[in-house]
């Protein structure tokens, strides 16, 4: 009895305000990994128990907040979104907890009477009495999918048209796609800067820190370490020594495969990752122009670059589309166009992202691809190659857009692609998927421009 009674989740008053908070702030601050960190700091979340047990809730209702918002609706009667925030935020960890979780009394008891107060701190008194008054029917509720594909949407934790996209591409293996999204991601993928360290003296460095790791098969410069793991106070990430990468992006410069002394240019590089790594490639020697709209992210990319000790690349904070116009075109060796995109194959990773993407976005970002594609074929010299990646597993974005570069860019052929990974739906490209890859989905397809 005592043991049952163990197993039951607890939260203390004090966890309940900083989970509510933390919820509260996910909304305004990105990424919520730091709204998360400012709430439990401000409530004096210090144990670790505590701190994992709400970590594990916050992540929790991101992964399922399209399903919690309908179960609001079903109770309230309006959609969460235009109800008081801190409201929303209370009532959000309220139905996580209430549905997915086992709390003991004393955390039900918690939940109604000290987040009440909390809201009415907040906000209004009679916020907090609405919440109190309808606790009892949130006790009570139970889901009730109306078809198949709203009881899947429960089961797969994703909104049904994703579902039935991820139905057409993978058919028997759906349910498999979406366990792997939805398992605890534990293990974190880095890769070693090789330019100062060897993966060898990098295991051996985690191991002294009692860090479980282990190496990657298809790129040896690509570990996995079992997680959580600061990097901020990393001695490792802090020399420059390692950087946060999936080993299905690193795949991609070793596919690009760009040579010491080599002109290269990546045409959406920040934060880095990719860049960092065909430096590393090129040993230092050559030259990478390196484009990215985004300026905060071009910072990131900038400290990367500097702190792994990478002298050759030219960050240029400009939209990629007029890259022909400032470097000349036929200049480079190599082109990276590591598309921006809906990132559907991050759902594992970003677990809120599920309910944030809008499927008329696709053609969105299909369309600015395809302008960055016009750009890159500019760039390519006679005899140089373009690969073209993204994280997304919609067809539009990828196979389709291969299609659409080869009947209007007749200069280029597919250079047909092997391995590390599966054969993409048009042959000659590949994809990396999370059920059978253990890592983002992810879309490559390399082209060379033929010589006259
Ligand atoms: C998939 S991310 C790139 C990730 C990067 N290659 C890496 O490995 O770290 C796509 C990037 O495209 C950038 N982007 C979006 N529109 C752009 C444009 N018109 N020109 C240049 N960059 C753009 C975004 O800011 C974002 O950083």
């Amino acid at each position: 009895m005592e043991a049952e009674k163990e197993k039951k989740l607890s939260i203390p008053p004090r966890g309940i305000r900083a989970i509510i908070e933390a919820v509260r702030l996910g909304e305004v601050i990105k990424p919520s990994q730091y709204a998360k960190r400012e709430a439990f700091k401000k409530h004096d979340i210090k144990e670790a128990w505590l701190n994992r047990v709400l970590t594990m809730i916050f992540y929790d209702i991101m992964k399922k907040q399209g399903l919690i918002d309908k179960a609001i609706k079903d109770v309230v009667g309006v959609t969460p979104l235009i109800l008081d925030p801190w409201l929303r935020a209370a009532l959000r960890v309220a139905f996580d907890v209430v549905l997915f979780h086992d709390p003991n009394q004393n955390t039900l008891k918690n939940l109604k009477w000290k987040a009440s107060d909390f809201i009415s701190s907040k906000t209004h008194p009679y916020v907090g009495m609405y919440y109190w008054d309808i606790f009892e029917r949130i006790l009570e509720y139970k889901p009730n999918p109306k078809t198949e594909l709203e009881r899947l949407e429960w089961e797969y934790l994703a909104p049904a048209w994703l579902i039935e996209r991820v139905r057409k591409l993978l058919g028997d293996e759906t349910k498999a796609f979406f366990e792997a999204v939805n398992r605890k991601h534990e293990w974190i993928s880095i890769r070693v800067n090789t330019l100062k360290t060897t993966p060898e003296e990098v295991i051996k460095e985690f191991e002294e820190e009692g860090v479980e790791v282990v190496q990657s098969k298809r790129i040896p410069v690509v570990l996995k370490i079992k997680g959580p793991y600061d990097f901020d106070s990393s001695y490792l990430f802090r020399k420059g020594k390692i950087i946060v990468q999936e080993e299905a992006s690193a795949v991609a410069s070793v596919i690009l495969d760009p040579k010491p002394g080599e002109v290269v240019v990546d045409l959406a590089a920040a934060p880095g990752g990719k860049t960092t790594h065909m430096a590393e490639l090129m040993k230092n020697r050559g030259k990478i122009f390196a484009f990215d709209i985004d300026k905060a992210r071009m910072k990131r990319l900038k400290d990367f670059v500097s702190r792994m000790g990478i002298k050759i690349v030219k960050p240029i904070v400009k939209d990629a589309r007029k890259a022909p116009e400032i470097l000349g075109e036929e200049v480079a060796d190599r082109v990276m166009l590591d598309a921006p995109c809906t990132s559907s194959g991050t759902i594992g990773k970003n677990p809120e992202l599920r309910w944030r993407l809008r499927e008329q976005k696709i053609e969105e970002m299909a369309q600015l691809q395809r302008e960055l594609l016009e750009s890159a074929a500019k760039l390519v010299k006679p005899g140089g190659r373009l690969l073209y990646t993204t994280c997304s597993i919609f067809i539009e974005e990828d196979e389709d857009n291969v299609s659409w570069f080869l009947e209007t860019y007749k200069e280029f052929r597919l250079v047909k692609l092997s391995g590390p990974y599966d054969p993409g739906f048009l042959e000659g490209t590949m994809r990396a998927w999370p059920h059978r890859h253990e890592t983002i989905g992810f879309f490559y397809a390399l082209f060379e421009k033929v010589t006259q």
